[in-house]
């Protein structure tokens, strides 16, 4: 059982591991060169300060979770300093991360390369949840060198953040997130980079189809530009091979009289290509949400009076959106709960007076 845990980089991935480790009863210590997001972090309840106690004797493991490019020095400091028996990394990229660890002195017995395949198009500790993880897969790397007590424990630290360890080398890892995530982000980018060009009526009309083949697109390009330099040639070749499917399909409906069964390959491949992921016959374990439309008035205090009212109640809003068009007299808030605390909820507001539409 994994005691304590140190989290070097307190952004979205990090602040997240600790929490789901903290929700499993282990200690949590947190550094960050970013105080802002280091305050954060603790102020989320993620942990305490690195330093800020008395001195401790060396953590079960240590989380690396920074950028790409900063991982090899963070962990050759970590290892100086004897912050944890055991290191891994968050990283998005293993082989590039693995091979310059080694090249800049890391011990790399103690170390061993990880993925978590859960993430979010939004960076930094406010975006972190505890269940991220969740029911998600987590690749593990080990090099040839990693002492097997490792492994164990970077598996237990994976399984205390409720995800399922995959076991597999840094290159065949590369070559599977190319496929599964990188490249996808890069063709999200790229149909997200269109809509640059339209009207804002058009924009207008977007529905969930766009919403839902966009929303990695939102993530933050500095990072991808990193995770995409580091995975060049595997995510180059999926880009290419998804190319063609394109520039067959455009060919094909320019053509004096379209060819359907260029378009029709495409489509029907696509569809036995999307059976074919995971997760999508109920095997997420991930809590299931609901949300409750809630319309408020355009007056002071107005949220105020609703969540007051929410808390009444003692239901954990999970999330809020707000949406109001300036002019109109109420605004829309949208309460994210558990589905199955909706209807309690909906039925207390509603007998407080709110006008609720869930
Ligand atoms: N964003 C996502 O959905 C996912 C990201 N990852 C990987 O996790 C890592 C972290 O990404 P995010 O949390 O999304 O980014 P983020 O931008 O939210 O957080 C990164 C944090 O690392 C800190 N940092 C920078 N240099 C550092 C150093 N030398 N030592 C310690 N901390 C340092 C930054 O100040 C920042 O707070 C990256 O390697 C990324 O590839 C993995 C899975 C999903
Ligand atoms: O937003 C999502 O659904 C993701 O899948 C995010 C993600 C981004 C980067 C990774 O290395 C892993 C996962």
């Amino acid at each position: 059982m994994l005691r304590n845990a140190v989290v070097l980089g307190t952004g979205l991935i990090g602040t997240s591991i600790a929490l789901a480790l903290r929700e499993n009863g282990v200690e949590v210590a947190l550094a960050d060169p970013d105080p802002a997001s280091l305050r954060m972090a603790h102020e989320l309840g993620a942990g305490e300060v690195l330093g800020s106690g008395a001195p401790t004797p060396p953590a079960d493991v240590a989380v690396i979770a920074a950028p790409p490019s900063a991982v090899p020095t963070a962990l050759r400091e970590a290892q100086g300093r004897g912050l944890a028996q055991v290191y891994t990394d968050a990283a998005s990229v293993k082989d590039s991360v693995a091979v310059r660890a080694e090249q800049h002195g890391c011990d790399m017995s103690t170390y061993v390369p990880g993925h978590p395949m859960g993430g979010r198009e939004k960076n930094g500790p406010s975006a972190a949840r505890a269940d991220l993880f969740l029911g998600r897969p987590w690749a593990l790397c080990p090099t040839g060198k990693a002492d097997p007590g490792a492994v164990t424990t970077v598996t237990e630290l994976v399984r205390a953040c409720g995800a399922e360890p995959h076991m597999l080398t840094a290159a065949a890892h590369d070559r599977a997130v190319a496929l599964v995530s990188h490249a996808p982000h890069v063709v999200s980018s790229a149909v997200a980079a269109r809509m640059l060009t339209g009207e804002e009526e058009a924009l207008a009309l977007a529905g969930q189809g766009v919403r839902d083949v966009t929303r990695v697109a939102g993530g933050d390009p500095e990072l991808w530009w990193e995770i995409l330099r580091n995975n060049p040639r595997p995510v180059a070749a999926v880009l290419e091979e998804t190319a063609t499917d394109l520039a067959r399909a455009a060919r094909a409906l320019n053509a004096a009289d379209p060819d359907r069964e260029a378009v029709w390959g495409v489509l029907e491949r696509g569809a036995r290509g999307h059976e074919r992921i995971p997760g999508k016959h109920g095997v997420r374990q991930e809590p299931e949400y609901a949300v409750l439309p809630v319309v408020i008035p355009d007056e002071p205090n107005a949220l105020g009076r609703l969540f007051a009212a929410v808390g009444e109640v003692g239901v954990n809003v999970e999330d809020v959106r707000i949406d109001h068009s300036p002019g109109l007299p109420v605004g829309v808030a949208q309460l994210w709960v558990l589905g199955t605390e909706l209807p309690r909820l909906s039925e207390a507001l509603a007998a407080h007076g709110w006008s609720v539409h869930g």
